[in-house]
């Protein structure tokens, strides 16, 4: 028996909702590109491909959008628990937080009996979580800075209520064209550390809200989805262009990683990076306020990590060039990583759906490296 650490090239499942060539530096959902869809799709759109494997037609798709229109406000009980945590907690806390709170408001043992018996459940509360997902991030952000939340709104897409209600303005139509864009990059990347967290705790058959909960908790870290925020830290702290050879030397000297470099699957640059440096770039070309600067010193960085770091073959993942666009969209970076968590909602809740149609429980074995037999001496006996 070997051990994998990590369990670095194990499949944990059979999955038919998206595929990485690692070598190539391609992503599909469901087959599609994650170019075209950025392009073409929505964030409605995707999260319908994502959890039913096909594009819907015309009536399905306004079927779904209405759908988590209708579902977008919290209860009242959900604002008071929020009302109660310290304006001080992460939203990414909130979130974990509020989202296991909701089981409390729509509990279920029914879906329990497994995919097949209970499909309307199982619809309900994707939608349900989907779709407060952003109104939970959005007014957290406000009652963390001491106001009274934005109630949403019926008449916009997922993007544009998000915007409205973080900014409490009618949305730009190009911000929640490029916010739709960025949450179909983020919305699905096979089994990474959260959708494979969602699989174990879907796999136990606990509450789904339970189970997006503990994915939340596992997207936070800096080493997966938290890195964005690191990202945009580091390349303030770097400051400039000139500066970027110098501190990544020191901190590889000093045997620390860079924030946004790296990637389990991908050996290349991750196409997300590269579509998400695109947008940046075409944002703020001629613009030569401190976000510029911290573009040209993101490029800089990544030039220098190539030279570095790929021989190892370490590029830029996505957390890499996003805090640039979230914060010229005016985004605080406590916001960058719960934004990846919206939109990865659909992912995650893609997978559980997967994981219970042939569920079986993970519980992996291990190779014991601990003591051989041990004799038990009262208290009064040990030295
Ligand atoms: C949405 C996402 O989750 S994307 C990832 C976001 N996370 C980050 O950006 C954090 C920085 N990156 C990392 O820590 C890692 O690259 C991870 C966690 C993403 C992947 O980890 P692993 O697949 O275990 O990579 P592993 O540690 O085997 O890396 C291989 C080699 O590249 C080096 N390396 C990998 N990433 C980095 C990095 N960011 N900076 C410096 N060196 C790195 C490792 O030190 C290792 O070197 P070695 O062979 O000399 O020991
Ligand atoms: O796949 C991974 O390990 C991390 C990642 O890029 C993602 O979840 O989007």
């Amino acid at each position: 028996m070997q051990y994998i650490p990590g369990l670095a090239g194990v499949p944990a499942t059979e999955s038919q909702i998206s595929f990485i060539d690692g070598q190539e530096g391609v992503l599909t959902y469901r087959g599609y590109d994650i170019q075209e869809l950025a392009e073409y799709s929505s964030f409605e759109e995707t999260t319908l491909l994502l959890l039913f494997g096909e594009l819907p037609d015309a009536e399905a798709l306004r079927q779904f959008d209405q759908q988590l229109r209708e579902n977008r406000r919290v209860k009242y009980n959900i604002r008071e628990i929020m009302k109660n945590l310290p304006t001080t907690t992460h939203p990414m806390h909130m979130l974990q937080v509020v989202v296991a709170s909701l089981a409390s408001f729509y509990p279920s043992t029914e879906y329990m009996k497994g995919a097949s018996d209970n499909q309307e459940y199982i619809n309900d509360v994707t939608v349900k979580i989907i779709a407060h997902m952003g109104t939970l991030v959005a007014m957290w952000e406000h009652m963390r800075n001491g106001y009274d939340p934005i109630e949403p709104r019926k008449d916009l897409t997922y993007a544009e209520n998000f915007l409205y209600m973080l900014n409490g303005e009618e949305p730009d139509k190009d911000w929640a064209r490029l916010l739709d864009a960025i949450l179909i990059l983020h919305a699905e990347h096979t089994i990474n550390a959260s959708t494979f967290t969602t699989m174990v705790t879907g796999s136990t058959l606990a509450n789904p809200c339970s189970v997006i909960s503990s994915a939340i908790a596992s997207l936070s870290g800096p080493l997966h989805g938290g890195a964005n925020q690191k990202v945009i830290e580091m390349l303030e702290e770097i400051g400039s262009p000139e500066n970027a050879r110098p501190y990544i030397e020191k901190r590889l000297a000093d045997k620390k990683v860079v924030w946004g470099m790296g990637h389990r699957e991908y050996k290349t640059k991750d196409p997300r990076a590269s579509i998400l440096q695109k947008l940046s770039n075409d944002l703020l070309r001629g613009k030569s306020d401190q976000l510029s600067h911290s573009f040209a010193t993101a490029v800089e960085v990544e030039k220098v990590c190539e030279e570095l770091l790929g021989h190892k073959g370490v590029y830029p993942n996505v957390d890499f060039y996003s805090g640039i666009l979230y914060k010229e969209m005016g985004f605080d970076p406590g916001l960058f990583t719960p934004i990846f968590a919206v939109a990865r909602s659909a992912g995650w809740m893609a997978h559980w759906r997967e994981q219970l149609q042939n569920n079986r429980i993970f519980r992996p074995t291990q190779i014991y490296t601990g003591k051989g037999n041990a004799c038990y001496l009262p208290l009064d006996q040990r030295g």
